[in-house]
């Protein structure tokens, strides 16, 4: 196991506009050790989602390599790396993502229903992460029934209940209040100091980023003093 769980070299990343190419990264490189907790900050169109988007494997680098745990993923085929997400990485959303006709049990159970877990198996570890969450009296209502707060909690059960080792926030206090932001950020605090998840979080709002361990600051593709306000 490495100490650094990933690296990324030399990472160039283009989208196409137009007839245009617009550069997004020109070779970063970036070092994100195992049990981080590491904000993300910086102005809009700086790069975050891009970034948190290429650590998620849900986009791939035009040129450098970036490993997990040593072990490249820029280079995997879409099959390898649709399980490769399943079993190293959660994904938490700013708008919860969660399925409005599904209750937060059957929510929370989604990631659990592409792998061979029995019945049980899989209601044993639904009841442990909405028990982490504070929910575990909330199982049978959906979303609607729930507020915001605690349907972003639900989200974050859901991003563990594979026992994934990585969560990857975007904006996951966006659409929510102070109280709930809190409530949110302090989960994901104990998650990362408890159970030594590596939580990388894009947001805009200083309070959030002061829940992390680590703020880093990207401006036009790289990273400058987190000092500097965003
Ligand atoms: N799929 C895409 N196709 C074309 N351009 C894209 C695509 N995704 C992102 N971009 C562009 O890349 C730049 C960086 O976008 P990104 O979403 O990473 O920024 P960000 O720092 O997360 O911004 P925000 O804070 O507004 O969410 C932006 O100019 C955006 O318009």
């Amino acid at each position: 196991m490495q100490a650094n769980i990933f690296t990324l070299s030399g990472i160039a990343k283009r989208y196409a506009r137009g007839d245009d190419a617009v550069t997004i990264f020109d070779g970063l490189d970036m070092d994100i050790a195992r049990g981080a907790f590491i904000a993300l900050m910086g102005p809009s169109g700086s790069g975050k989602t891009t970034l948190l988007n290429l650590l998620g494997g849900i986009d791939r680098p035009d040129s450098g390599e970036l490993r997990y745990d040593g072990r490249r993923i820029d280079s995997m085929s879409e099959a390898e790396l649709t399980v490769w997400r399943a079993r190293h990485v959660g994904f938490v959303f700013q708008s919860f993502n969660l399925l409005p006709m599904l209750t937060a049990a059957r929510n929370v159970e989604l990631p659990l229903t592409l792998t061979d877990l029995g019945r049980a198996e899989r209601e044993r570890r639904v009841g442990v992460a909405l028990d982490l969450v504070g929910l575990g009296h909330c199982g049978h209502r959906p979303p609607s029934q729930l507020s915001g707060g605690q349907q972003q909690r639900v989200a974050i059960a859901r991003a563990i209940v594979a026992d994934t080792e990585v969560l990857l926030c975007d904006e996951p206090t966006g659409n929510l209040d102070r109280n709930a932001s809190t409530e949110v950020l302090e989960l994901l605090r104990t998650l990362n100091e408890e159970l030594g998840k590596t939580i990388i979080m894009v947001t805009h709002d200083r309070m959030a980023a002061d829940h992390a361990r680590t703020t880093l600051a990207l401006d036009k593709g790289r990273f400058v003093d987190a000092a500097v306000p965003a």
